[in-house]
């Protein structure tokens, strides 16, 4: 966008970061981001399938748990304008819970220097935020972490910079609390600032039982791309035997640590690429939920050679989702349900639930 010649009646900008692509009043984004998913469906998949009616999200403002922070050169946290390399400090976000906000005002009064990014992850259960720093050494900063934990940040870690993503490369916790508890619906896990969590709890927890719905009741249950395991966790009610896969470590630790204090002894976690995932079968189901590049060629041959009665797919990208599914329904598949879900009010990013069954 360039200048604005006549504001559409739904235009609304709650004070948005840069990257919140869609300033509009909440119920009119809902149709937009539907129109995302169907249209993906029909171009890229060219398939005339039903997409059910969005979930919106529980809460269209103040709902995102998680945020990542680049520093300013003369001070204070701030974003980075996406496509380029333009800084915008941050004072405020509205989209970020509570917590979180909290927790921005106090690192924007922080002399945090020598390292390259900051992230926060924050439960809406417990209120509390860690922080997590990303560049230079470790060492370095244990001081500065117990610092922070005294000034009311619940746990700090530690992140090597690396050119494969953040906290791809060694981690090291510094000081407070390890991992936080959030709720998913009914169960309470852990979470921590170095691996992945759905960073709207609410909005996630809607999607997860609706999966868990769909894929109803069964033998072995297998779960690709799953990080601690929160989907294998609702299909463990259903299924005699789940088995959760993912290739971060730290999410496969906490995924055993929950599993073993929620006493689901049906569930079990094995660290790999969701590209073996052939070694892990005869599964039914098989439940995936990958990056947003969607199911890497090796990851597909993998799913075919398993051929499970039953797919459940989570995608975070409509197009490689699309993509995807067009490939599993060359192979047998049929597409049975697709509901997009709201889980990033006021950007263009949709999150879709779908469910595919073996048509032979
Ligand atoms: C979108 S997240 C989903 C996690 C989980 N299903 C959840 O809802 O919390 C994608 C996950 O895929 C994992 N991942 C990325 N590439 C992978 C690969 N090649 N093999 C296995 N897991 C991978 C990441 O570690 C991350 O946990």
């Amino acid at each position: 966008m360039v200048e604005i010649l006549e504001p559409s009646p739904d235009r609304e900008d709650p004070g948005l970061p840069p990257g919140a692509d869609l300033p509009m009043r909440y119920e009119a984004q809902l149709p937009v981001k539907e129109g995302f998913v169907r249209e993906s469906l029909t171009r890229v998949a060219q398939l005339e399938a039903e997409v059910h009616p969005i979930r919106p999200s529980p809460a269209p403002l103040g709902y995102r748990t998680a945020a990542q922070f680049a520093l300013h050169p003369l001070g204070g946290l701030a974003y980075r304008r996406p496509g380029s390399d333009e800084l915008v400090r941050v004072h405020d976000d509205p989209l970020l819970a509570g917590p979180l906000r909290e927790a921005l005002k106090l690192l924007n009064t922080w002399p945090l220097v020598g390292l390259e990014e900051v992230a926060l992850r924050g439960s809406l259960l417990t209120g509390e935020v860690q922080l997590g720093l990303v560049g230079g050494k470790a060492r370095h900063f244990r001081k500065a972490a117990e610092g922070l934990v005294e000034a009311g940040i619940a746990g700090v870690w530690w992140g090597a910079a690396d050119p494969r993503g953040r906290f791809r490369g060694p981690t090291r916790f510094l000081a407070g609390k390890e991992t936080l508890l959030e709720r998913y619906g009914e169960l309470e896990v852990q979470i921590d600032v170095v691996s992945f969590a759905q960073v709207n709890p609410r909005a996630a927890a809607g999607l997860y039982a609706e999966a868990a719905k769909l894929a109803g009741t069964g033998g072995k249950a297998l779960e690709l791309y799953g990080g601690s395991g929160v989907l294998g966790f609702f299909l463990a009610r259903n299924f005699a035997q789940v088995t959760v896969t993912d290739l971060n470590r730290r999410s496969i630790e906490k995924g055993r640590a929950d599993a073993a204090r929620l006493g689901l002894e049906n569930v079990r976690f094995a660290r790999a690429d969701a590209r073996e995932a052939a070694r892990f079968g005869p599964a039914e189901l098989v439940a995936v939920d990958p990056p947003r590049s969607g199911l890497a060629k090796e990851t597909l041959a993998a799913l075919l050679e398993l051929k499970p009665q039953e797919i459940v797919y989570i995608a975070c990208d409509p197009a490689t989702w699309a993509r995807d599914v067009a490939r599993l329904t060359e192979h047998g598949y049929r597409l049975d349900f697709a509901r997009p879900y709201d889980f990033f009010p006021y950007t263009h990013h949709v999150e879709v639930l779908s469910y595919l069954t073996m048509s032979s």
